[in-house]
């Protein structure tokens, strides 16, 4: 186990609340990484994607939704936390990828 590891706290290791925010604040930190190597994605969707109208697949936000849902009950995570955090994600990750999108078409305009 590397070094780092062993100074992480589990729930029950924590005795007071500097002691578990300091590892809500680590697991915030993973998540923001993690979320940002998503965006990449989001981004690259963009100029991937031909037409804005494909921007916005309903078909894949539903399985998105579906495998999100199914992997939080096997973790234990809240479904109702999940399906929360994953449509405020995908609705915002669409407003950027439209934001991309439109930015693209411009400096291709001017060409
Ligand atoms: C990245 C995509 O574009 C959009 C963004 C999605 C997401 O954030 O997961 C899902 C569906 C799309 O509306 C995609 O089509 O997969």
């Amino acid at each position: 186990m590397a070094a780092q590891d062993q100074k992480n706290k589990s729930p029950d290791q924590c005795l007071d609340m500097t002691d578990l925010r300091a590892e809500i604040d680590r697991l915030d930190r993973s998540l923001v990484a993690l979320l940002s190597e998503r965006q990449g994605y989001i981004e690259r969707a963009a100029e991937i994607k031909g037409r804005r109208s494909e921007i916005r697949d309903e078909a894949r936000i539903a399985d998105v939704l579906a495998k999100i849902t199914a992997a939080a009950q096997e973790a234990g995570l809240s479904v109702h936390i999940a399906r929360a955090v994953w449509r405020t994600l995908m609705e915002h990750s669409i407003a950027l990828e439209m934001e991309r999108f439109d930015e693209i078409q411009a400096v291709q305009r001017l060409r």
